[in-house]
């Protein structure tokens, strides 16, 4: 391996540290804990898992948090009132909904129910429109986690050619944003591109987002380019690995991120800086 590892493990766990230190100072001027509060629907296994890691970062950084579970069958009716109520309750700074959510669910009903000073998933159509304007109120996890590795490298994005591959609203269109306002010139790839390969070899920069175990092969990255692998992939026999093969890629690319420990520690570390940053905004 000639690349330098993107260490989120780490990273996550320096502003973990920062921002436990911020809740103790707003603890000693008589403020209170910035709250998060989670909702889940039903109960997949995957979704607990998370839903336990976010806790965890919660409670380190001595948030208070509330967690909501309410059954696979819940009305939207019902999910919504939910939503109202934390909406007016003053010890909540930020609202999360699990995703996905059970098919009788509208998730866009839900997401815009949310208040856009709440939403600290940044999926509210006026968080989406302030990201767009290079306004941002709050900003989706996974692409500021993303950027804030990036800027750890030192290395200036500016002119780089960014290459997403995915192009959801979670993850994929976010980022192309983001990378947009850091003044690279992207191309966003989903499942009708063609010619992917030759693509991932014009790229500097690549962001790999689109859930296939292992797909992204080491002869395909320009060598020097740097690597950011967003899958979480079980394999049959149990292992968790990206959408790119690492051993290969690792030996050409100049920065790579692991899986686990790159993007998902930072997904939840940015969870809570926006948690933070929207007691801060409830307070003026
Ligand atoms: N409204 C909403 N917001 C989300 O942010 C959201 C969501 N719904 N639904 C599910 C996905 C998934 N997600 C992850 C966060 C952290 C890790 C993470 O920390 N992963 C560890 C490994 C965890 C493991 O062992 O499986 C790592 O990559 O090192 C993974 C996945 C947030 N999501």
């Amino acid at each position: 391996m000639s690349a330098q590892l993107l260490d989120g493990k780490r990273v996550a766990a320096e502003i973990r540290a920062e921002i436990r230190t911020r809740v103790e100072a707003r603890r000693d001027a008589g403020q209170r804990a910035p709250g998060l509060a989670v909702i889940l629907v039903g109960a997949e296994p995957a979704s607990h898992l998370y839903v336990r890691n976010k806790r965890a970062a919660c409670a380190e950084v001595g948030f208070h948090s509330e967690l909501i579970e309410l059954p696979a069958e819940v009305s939207q009716t019902a999910l919504l009132e939910c939503i109202d109520r934390l909406n007016a309750d003053p010890k909540i700074d930020g609202i999360l909904v699990q995703l996905p959510l059970p098919a009788q669910i509208d998730e866009a009903a839900v997401t815009e129910r949310i208040l856009p000073t709440k939403d600290v998933d940044g999926f509210h159509p006026v968080n989406v429109g302030r990201l767009v304007l290079r306004r941002p109120l709050l900003r989706p996890c996974t692409p500021k986690g993303i950027m804030t590795l990036l800027a750890r490298t030192g290395q200036s994005l500016e002119g780089l050619d960014a290459l997403i591959i995915g192009q959801s609203n979670i993850v994929g269109r976010p980022m192309a944003l983001e990378l947009l306002a850091a003044r690279c010139t992207i191309t966003v790839c989903h499942s009708r591109t063609r010619g992917l390969a030759a693509k991932v070899r014009a790229a500097d920069l690549v962001v790999a987002a689109l859930g296939r175990p292992e797909f992204i092969q080491g002869e395909w990255i320009k060598p020097g380019a740097m690597l950011i692998d967003v899958g979480i992939n079980r394999t049959p026999d149990g292992r968790l690995v990206g959408d790119c093969d690492f051993p290969s890629c690792a030996a050409r690319a100049a920065w790579i991120t692991p899986v686990p420990g790159g993007v998902g520690p930072m997904t939840i570390a940015s969870l809570l800086e926006n948690t933070l940053s929207a007691a801060e905004h409830a307070e003026q």
